[in-house]
């Protein structure tokens, strides 16, 4: 049946035209300007909200509603209350009020809250963040909420992406002024998520442990056909694959969740969803959202959809590429350099701005993405290394360097695209390459951080990424405050002359992959920090902590329980995964190696009766050789045996983190490569779980 898609899009939410229909004209209004100023809102305001937001949710059949919010698990959290209110004599009326709507209590002890709060103090509020749409899924009114300790203290990731878009909103305007555009009085930033995936036979996938627990392999021989034919990236849809995809789509769009592009990326197996942008709080949440329906939607196509960085070795993992720009309440993208970006100089502030912030905050940059999954992933297969840089293209660098060397910039001429073919249409070639090995990549008029994993929440990159453009922008801004308006262009280069000295290093515009590059970055003064553990103390170095405090985006207790969680997060999971792999070591795939050697000796032994002359060399070198990687095995499981137990004998989170690191991922290393070599040896019918070739190439 044909589908209106524009009245289907949006049905679940509690949007604008809802309000506008719903709501008294002076409630929406006052509403109306909580959303777009991010001011206070009235109670009596909230209590008409409540009254039609419930009305709207029982006509479309909700019975439940819940305050839905995004603790540091990395996760959403939701409890359900029902609607139902008694009235007497048995009876029941569906009631929902403005407290209810504004403030929740969940019990904040069991989530994590990095030493912020002890045990026993369980209270926590969730308190309704207006800014984000409420929406219906599977019977029950989502509020999107932030949540926090009963002294405060933010202990979710929307409380701290909301200060830091007012900072950056703040000090973007401060700046918009002195340079003489004074009609701005808000700027947000809005960020666009593309969403990178793996899709597995659910049958398949309930046969490795390592999926089910880890949501990655931790063994797996490589498939004799990997990504080299360069066939799936963009390659037409199979038809469950489209199934899925079909679904999924329907599913975002009731939810408003602009989905627009799906295709099949580089990897066998691996797929993308990208939306278009809005504003990073909402994206923010819609992104969340879209992980969890593409998770329900595989079930239901008996698929399993896998978010981990880096599920199979050796093929191309998943990132999270944030598209971020900041665009102003009278409707101009702050990023988009026009025509003549040369003589464009608020562009050029805020270019140079964002620059400076990647350039002085990189270690933050570089821990916004930091997960143990993500560690496997960055520095190779189409991902950046762990070194940040700007890649900026060839246009925009030749224009910081005629300000840098006070030279005239010659734009480049409008270059037509010869395809050699004179029955193809005309275009004009774009004036820069893209770059795919850059962690941040300036895309025209956003910028790309491609850092990100594919499984985290896009909130902290974001926190970070709007704190540090927010304090480039306040020094920028003390630089010009009082220049008269005649004088600002001169001023404007003067500043950016001196900034681009300072900041170029930041900018590499080649191939990120290269040992040459490592040795540049090195002697640039760039930091490398290559793994979680590596970056996070970086966290809590002051002049971090002074950033944060002064925009107000963490308190320095709040920091330091997220370095705590982050840790925390980091050891558990390493000391999971080398759980499991033990159990799917000792449980499946060494009986399967010892049941294999000794077919293998039988059968030889009872042919050798029956042929006394046949040879039997090679029978005996595999025999050998199973038994010996059976040893090898058995020896480093009882190496991991030992080191398990010392992870939990430090007494610093950090140095049980890097002692994990360092010696347990060896050691896991090293049993995946005894395990993967005798893979290859043992015939499928005798292994335990399928295999890299099943599980990518058999939908
Ligand atoms: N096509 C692409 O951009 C590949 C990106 C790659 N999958 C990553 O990990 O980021």
């Amino acid at each position: 049946m044909k589908k209106n898609i524009p009245s289907l899009y949006g049905s679940m939410v509690f949007n604008d035209k809802v309000m506008r229909n719903k709501l008294p004209k002076d409630v929406y209004k006052a509403l109306k300007k909580t959303i777009e100023n991010e001011t206070h809102l009235e109670l009596e305001v909230a209590n008409a909200v409540a009254v039609a937001m419930k009305e709207w949710a029982v006509e479309n059949g909700a019975t439940h509603f819940t305050h839905w919010f995004q603790p540091m698990t990395g996760f959403t959290a939701e409890k359900h209350d029902s609607f139902i209110t008694p009235v007497g004599n048995g009876e029941v009326i569906m009631d929902f009020s403005g407290k209810e709507l504004v403030k929740g209590e969940p019990d904040a002890s069991s989530f994590p809250s990095g030493g912020l709060r002890a045990t026993f103090e369980a209270r926590g509020y969730t308190a309704w963040d207006p800014t984000s749409p409420a929406f219906i899924k599977d019977g029950t009114l989502y509020i999107p909420t932030a949540f926090c300790s009963y002294g405060g203290e933010a202990l979710d990731k929307k409380t701290p992406l909301l200060r830091s878009m007012e900072a950056l909103s703040k000090e973007a305007v401060k700046i918009l002024h002195v340079l003489g555009n004074t009609e701005v009085t808000h700027v947000s930033t809005t960020i666009g998520p593309e969403q990178e995936y793996f899709l597995v036979d659910k049958e398949l996938y309930r046969q490795r442990r390592d999926l089910i627990l880890c949501g990655r392999t931790l063994i797996g021989a490589p498939a004799p056909r990997g990504q080299e034919m360069e066939d799936h990236y963009f390659g037409a849809l199979k038809p469950r694959i489209a199934a899925y995809m079909h679904d999924l789509d329907e599913d975002l769009w009731k939810l408003g969740i602009p989905a627009k592009t799906k295709h099949n990326e580089v990897a066998p197996a691996q797929h993308e969803l990208a939306p278009i942008f809005s504003t990073a709080n909402v994206a923010v949440d819609h992104n969340q959202l879209t992980m969890e329906i593409m998770k329900k939607t595989a079930e239901k196509h008996d698929l399993v959809c896998l978010l981990h960085e880096k599920p199979f070795e050796g093929i191309n993992g998943s990132g999270k590429h944030n598209n971020w720009s900041i665009s102003t309440n009278t409707g101009e993208n702050l990023l988009e350099p026009g025509k003549t970006p040369a003589k464009n100089i608020q562009f050029l502030v805020f270019l140079m701005a964002v620059i400076k912030a990647v350039d002085e905050y990189a270690d933050l940059m570089r821990i916004s993405a930091a997960t143990a999954g993500n560690d496997h992933r960055l520095g190779g297969n189409e991902a950046p290394p762990a070194i940040v840089s700007i890649f900026l293209g060839n246009e925009l660098t030749a224009v910081l360097k005629s300000i840098e060397e006070d030279t005239y910039f010659e734009k480049q001429k409008q270059i037509q695209m010869e395809t050699g073919a004179h029955v193809l249409p005309h275009f004009i070639k774009d004036n820069t390459d893209r770059n795919r090995t850059s962690p941040f990549a300036f895309t025209g008029n956003k910028f790309e951080f491609r850092m990100l994993g594919s499984s985290a929440s896009v909130a902290t990159p974001n926190i970070i990424l709007n704190t540090a453009v927010a304090e480039a922008l306040s020094q920028f801004c003390k630089e010009l405050e009082g220049t008269a308006p005649q004088d600002m262009e001169h001023a404007v280069h003067e500043l950016i002359k001196r900034a681009i000295r300072k900041h170029k290093k930041v900018i590499f515009n080649g191939n990120g992959y290269t040992e040459e590059w490592i040795k540049e970055a090195e002697k640039r003064g760039l930091y490398n920090l290559v793994s979680t553990p590596d970056c996070l103390p970086r966290f809590i170095a002051e002049e971090n902590i002074q950033l944060f405090e002064k925009h107000h985006i963490f308190t320095r207790e709040e920091i330091f329980s997220r370095y705590e969680i982050l840790l925390e997060n980091y050891v558990k999971t390493i000391e999971i995964e080398a759980k499991t792999l033990k159990e799917m070591l000792l449980k499946d795939f060494l009986p399967a190696v010892s049941s294999y050697a000794s077919t293998v000796a039988e059968n030889t032994l009872s042919v050798k009766s029956f042929v006394p002359a046949v040879d039997t060399a090679s029978a005996q070198s595999l025999v050998s050789s199973l038994g010996g990687t059976y040893e090898e095995i058995m020896g480093a499981l009882k190496k991991l045996d030992e080191e398990l137990p010392a992870i939990e004998q430090f007494s610093s989170i950090q140095d049980a983190a890097d002692y994990c690191h360092e010696t347990v991922l060896a050691t896991m290393d090293l049993l995946r490569s005894y395990a993967d070599q005798a893979e290859e040896k043992i015939p499928e019918s005798q292994l335990p779980y399928p295999t890299y070739d099943r599980l990518l190439f058999s939908i």
